[in-house]
């Protein structure tokens, strides 16, 4: 199978990059604008692997798009590329919705052109599989789950932008026929990560000795989803999921931000050998402007129809996840050597490539 990846030089995108190509032994077309957040690095262990290739090329470029698909001749589409970060949503709103938006609305049409050029049995077998968010949601309080059926009631620029292309899929869906599939997931972490998210945030701040940044009093709550059980899902999703259905991808890992942050300081403590707690460096900061309370996936669809399920607990991960930190601090180093602006307080927000 080929597959056209967009996105493929981010996080969770390389993720699925490298196990659709190490595991599956699929030929992937990564296209990637490679904005300030993709990084070619994440992909060194597949680069030079024949069944990989990479097409610069920007999703609100239409032309751009359609001559990706013809040199590619895609049988299926994992469509990842986005604008991802709340925070700079709210700083920069429009570029989401040119992004994620606008982006979304290219891709859909210039798959379109290409499905309908297809034969008979590959214009059947042909699938557009959406990576959205469970954010479209919006927030819940301290119980219940989001599932397939919860309204949408996105809160932030980002979950607008990405509730409006998962809607843009579904019309693509049922006016034209494109055959479609939807996955919205939880939190993501693990190695890769680009360091503006929580996650990564904590373990550099913390490395370095400087103030981690809790949001408002850190009672929030996420899911958190390991990045490589998130792309066995998504592949496996592709694989037998069922046309114009949607899959919520959810990590069954609760955990409210100020234990996470506690957790990683811990591991940190542990690995480094520190005296002084790394959780002195814990600094209550101002509260992001409509902070979603929790977010919380009830994962039994894709558990009960498609077999998948995490494999990795919260605890094994985090702690895979700073060791990996700890062992490939050329990897982030690289990225700060290529300079930040700092936001309000002090996160690292990229600067376009
Ligand atoms: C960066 C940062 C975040 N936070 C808080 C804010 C959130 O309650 C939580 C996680 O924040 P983060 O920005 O890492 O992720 P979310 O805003 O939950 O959104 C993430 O998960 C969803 C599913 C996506 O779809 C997004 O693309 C992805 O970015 O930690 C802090 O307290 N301090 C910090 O420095």
């Amino acid at each position: 199978m080929k597959i056209l990846v967009t996105g493929g030089a981010g996080f969770i995108g390389s993720a699925v990059v490298r196990r659709a190509i190490t595991q599956r032994g699929y030929t992937i077309a990564n296209l990637d604008a490679l904005t300030y957040a993709a990084n070619q690095a994440n992909l060194d262990s597949i680069a030079d692997n024949p069944d990989y290739s990479f097409h610069r090329a920007d999703i609100r470029d239409l032309d751009a798009l359609v001559k990706v698909f013809a040199e590619t001749d895609p049988d299926a589409v994992m469509h990842l590329a986005a604008e991802s970060h709340v925070d700079r949503s709210i700083e920069g709103p429009i570029a989401f919705v040119e992004t994620n938006v606008m982006g979304t609305a290219n891709m859909l049409q210039a798959a379109r052109t290409h499905w309908e050029g297809l034969s008979d049995a590959r214009r059947d077998a042909f699938r557009f599989h959406h990576i959205s968010t469970d954010e479209v949601y919006g927030a819940l309080g301290p119980s219940g789950f989001f599932t397939e059926t919860t309204r949408y009631a996105p809160n932030s620029p980002y979950a607008s932008s990405k509730a409006s292309s998962d809607m843009l899929v579904r019309a693509w869906g049922k006016t034209f026929k494109l055959p479609v599939v939807i996955s919205n997931c939880s939190n993501n972490y693990g190695p890769f990560q680009f360091p503006e998210k929580l996650i990564p945030v904590v373990i550099l701040k913390a490395l370095a000795g400087e103030a981690i940044p809790v949001y408002g009093d850190g009672s929030n709550v996420r899911d958190w989803l390991y990045v490589d059980d998130h792309a066995e899902a998504l592949l496996t999703i592709l694989e037998r999921g069922k046309l114009g259905e949607i899959y919520n991808v959810g990590g069954d890992a609760e955990v409210s931000n100020l234990d996470l942050v506690k957790q990683i300081c811990a591991i940190i403590d542990k690995e480094l050998d520190r005296s002084t707690p790394s959780d002195s460096l814990i600094k209550f900061v101002t509260d992001r402007p409509g902070h979603d309370f929790r977010y919380a996936i009830d994962s039994a669809k894709i558990k009960s129809e498609l077999g998948w399920t995490p494999s990795v607990t919260v605890e094994e991960g985090i702690a895979e996840t700073v060791r990996w930190y700890l062992e490939n601090r050329e990897w982030w180093q690289a990225i700060q050597a290529r300079g930040h602006k700092q936001d309000r307080i002090g996160l690292a927000v990229g600067v376009k490539a």
